[in-house]
């Protein structure tokens, strides 16, 4: 039997959410229900109801989440009822060209549950990345839903859901960060300090965080930046050349996504090293650089959707380090708040207060 539970909906562009009753049906072949337990606030839901990346409305925000598997229906087999998880971006299809080369994020045959959750009048919602947790309850794919210790709390393994695997991923696969590496990260929101402590997981040796709020670079201190450079105040570029002997960092992070910010990756590292594009540019934004100095640099230029993760292979390994003290993922818990707090907590993300507000229910 469908059921109605309370969800978090921008009802049109720019419009503040609102909590209203949603219709969550029975999951049907390849779908599961999960209990929603905790999502955080990703920087990406302030997009999604500003309408800055996508134009279907009523939108249910949400996608950074952890839960328990309520029901699956036929054919489930990956998940079953009472398990831990944490929700994934895709289900894949396992079989195409990319998911065969090991990158799942550019599957050809990514599927969302097939049912439709509603408002009470019938109208279909558009879920987040297919996850729409900022609920009580979600129908996604069960191949959505990866199983993990359920020993983590859910508020700390929702942040692998999203911004902290992406940041991360974006380090450790995507940038391939290496032991001994230098690493710079521009931008220490929530998914630029999760690069920061991928850098540190991976054995970079200099990791350099760049932000123009003193708050984020005294966070990446904490979580293992060796230098921090407020670029209000400072050149960036010419701060990441000096502190790696003139020669610009390995690997360059761009954690904010924009053209000015780009630039300053692009110029900031080493000859042969990469750069990593993880900030969510706007479609207006455009980019203009002298060819002669792309061609002139022989490293790469990567951009990285969802840090490059295999949620099978990465969020049990990252839960399993969470567990053992190595990865302190309760850093990026700045509050908890309530199903009726997202509002506020996107003014306090906007004011750069919070690495993360996470909605815990
Ligand atoms: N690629 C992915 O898979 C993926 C996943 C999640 C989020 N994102 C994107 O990553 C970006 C960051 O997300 P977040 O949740 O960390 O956001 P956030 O708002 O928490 O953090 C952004 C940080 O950038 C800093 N900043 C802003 N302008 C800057 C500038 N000019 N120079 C240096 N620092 C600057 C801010 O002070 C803040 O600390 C967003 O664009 C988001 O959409 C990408
Ligand atoms: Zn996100
Ligand atoms: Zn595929």
């Amino acid at each position: 039997m469908a059921q109605v539970v309370r969800g978090v909906i921008a009802r049109a562009k720019g419009a503040p959410v609102e909590v209203v009753p949603i219709v969550v049906p029975d999951p049907g072949p390849g779908e599961a229900v999960v209990k929603v337990q905790a999502c955080g606030v990703c920087h990406t839901d302030l997009h999604y109801r500003e309408g800055g990346i996508n134009d279907e409305f009523p939108f249910l925000l949400g996608h950074e989440a952890a839960g328990v598997v309520e029901a699956v229906g036929e054919g489930v087999d990956n998940v079953a009822p009472g398990d831990f998880v944490i929700l994934n971006w895709r289900a894949v299809c396992g079989r195409c060209r990319s998911c065969r080369r090991g990158r799942p994020q550019y599957c050809f045959a990514t599927h969302n549950a097939k049912q439709k959750m509603t408002l009470e009048d019938g109208t279909e919602l558009s879920p987040a990345l297919g996850i729409g947790a900022f609920a009580e309850k979600t129908l996604v794919a069960a191949g959505q839903c990866t199983k993990v210790d359920p020993a983590a709390s859910p508020a700390a393994a929702g942040l692998l859901g999203c911004g902290v695997m992406a940041g991360l991923g974006a380090a450790i696969n995507t940038g391939q960060v290496s032991r001994g590496d230098s690493v710079a990260v521009i931008g220490c929101g929530g998914v630029g300090n999760a690069a920061v402590t991928g850098a540190r997981l991976a054995g970079a040796s200099r990791i350099i965080a760049v932000d123009v709020d003193e708050r984020k670079l005294v966070t990446a201190r904490g979580l293992g930046a060796t230098h921090t450079v407020n670029s209000r105040e400072t050149d960036a570029v010419e701060a990441i050349r000096e502190l790696t002997g003139g020669n610009g960092a390995d690997v360059v992070i761009d954690a904010v996504g924009r053209p000015e910010t780009y630039k300053q990756a692009f110029y900031a590292r080493d000859l042969a090293g990469t750069v990593v594009l993880v900030g969510v540019p706007t479609p207006e934004m455009t980019l203009e650089l002298p060819l002669l100095d792309v061609f002139g640099r022989g490293g790469a230029l990567k951009s990285s959707w969802y840090g490059d993760c295999l949620p099978e292979r990465d969020f049990p390994m990252l839960i399993d380090l969470y567990l053992q003290g190595r990865l302190d993922l309760d850093a990026f818990v700045s509050e908890t708040i309530p199903l009726d707090g997202v509002e506020e907590a996107f003014a306090r993300m906007h004011r750069g207060e919070v690495l993360r507000s996470v909605v815990v229910l």
